[in-house]
């Protein structure tokens, strides 16, 4: 598929999607209108990318749920929430899925603490804290976005992963670089083309485990 390139093209794809109810699409309707007013109280996203928030937030989210079979998204890991992306708009489009929401921020907390409320999304919450002082739990599904490098990433939050979990990472430009680049891990990621940027990748994969000795460093 060629990228979306504007909001009526993303929420005209949003209504594509097997979770695209008109449920879940009034949901994204609200969660939209309740960024809009955060964003005058803190800068939760850009002014600039608020204009294109279909396209550069939501969709650029949702497109995430196109590489997760059904099945196996719970509990679904995101790292540095931050306005909610992408973690609210899978939250919002399945409702049914634990979805966790990693921010140290105490007012992007409290955000999304109010966001969840607002949507009444039953199996999301918030993990207040640090990720690092977040406590370990298999997740199915990792995502993060404009949260760290790949390496610091892969390193930060390994202890949440088994062999089964799938890591969704948005990346622009960087993602083949950075997945070519990533040492010291044994892994099964590739880049999948964004459907919100032509230029831009998201890694997709599985991390294996910490490889040992440096021998194994040189893959
Ligand atoms: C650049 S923002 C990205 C937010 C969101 N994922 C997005 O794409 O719009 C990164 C977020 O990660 C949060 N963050 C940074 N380091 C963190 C840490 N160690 N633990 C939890 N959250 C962290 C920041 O407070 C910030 O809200």
């Amino acid at each position: 598929m060629t990228a979306l390139d504007s909001n009526a093209a993303a929420r005209a794809w949003l209504a594509t999607l097997p979770e695209g109810n008109a449920v879940a699409l009034e949901r994204l309707e609200s969660l939209v209108a309740l960024l809009r007013e955060e964003n005058a109280r803190q800068n939760l996203v850009s002014a600039a990318s608020l204009d294109a928030v279909w396209l550069r937030h939501v969709a650029d989210s949702a497109q995430l749920l196109c590489h997760v079979p059904r099945e196996t998204w719970s509990p679904w890991l995101d790292l540095g929430s931050g306005a909610g992306f992408p973690g609210l708009v899978v939250a919002a489009l399945r409702p049914e899925c634990e979805v966790v929401l990693v921010e140290s921020r105490s007012k992007r907390i409290d955000w999304l603490q109010r966001a969840i409320t607002a949507l009444a999304l039953p199996c999301a919450r918030v993990a207040g804290a640090r990720l690092e002082l977040v406590e370990s739990f298999p997740a199915r599904v990792i995502s993060a976005r404009a949260f760290a490098p790949l390496d610091r990433l892969v390193e930060l939050s390994a202890r949440f992963s088994t062999s089964d979990t799938l890591w969704l990472l948005p990346k622009g430009r960087s993602a083949r670089d950075e997945v070519n680049q990533l040492n010291g891990w044994s892994h099964r990621f590739h880049v999948e083309h964004s459907l919100t940027d032509t230029e831009a990748g998201v890694i997709v994969g599985q991390v294996l485990g910490k490889l040992s000795g440096k021998k194994d460093r040189k893959r």
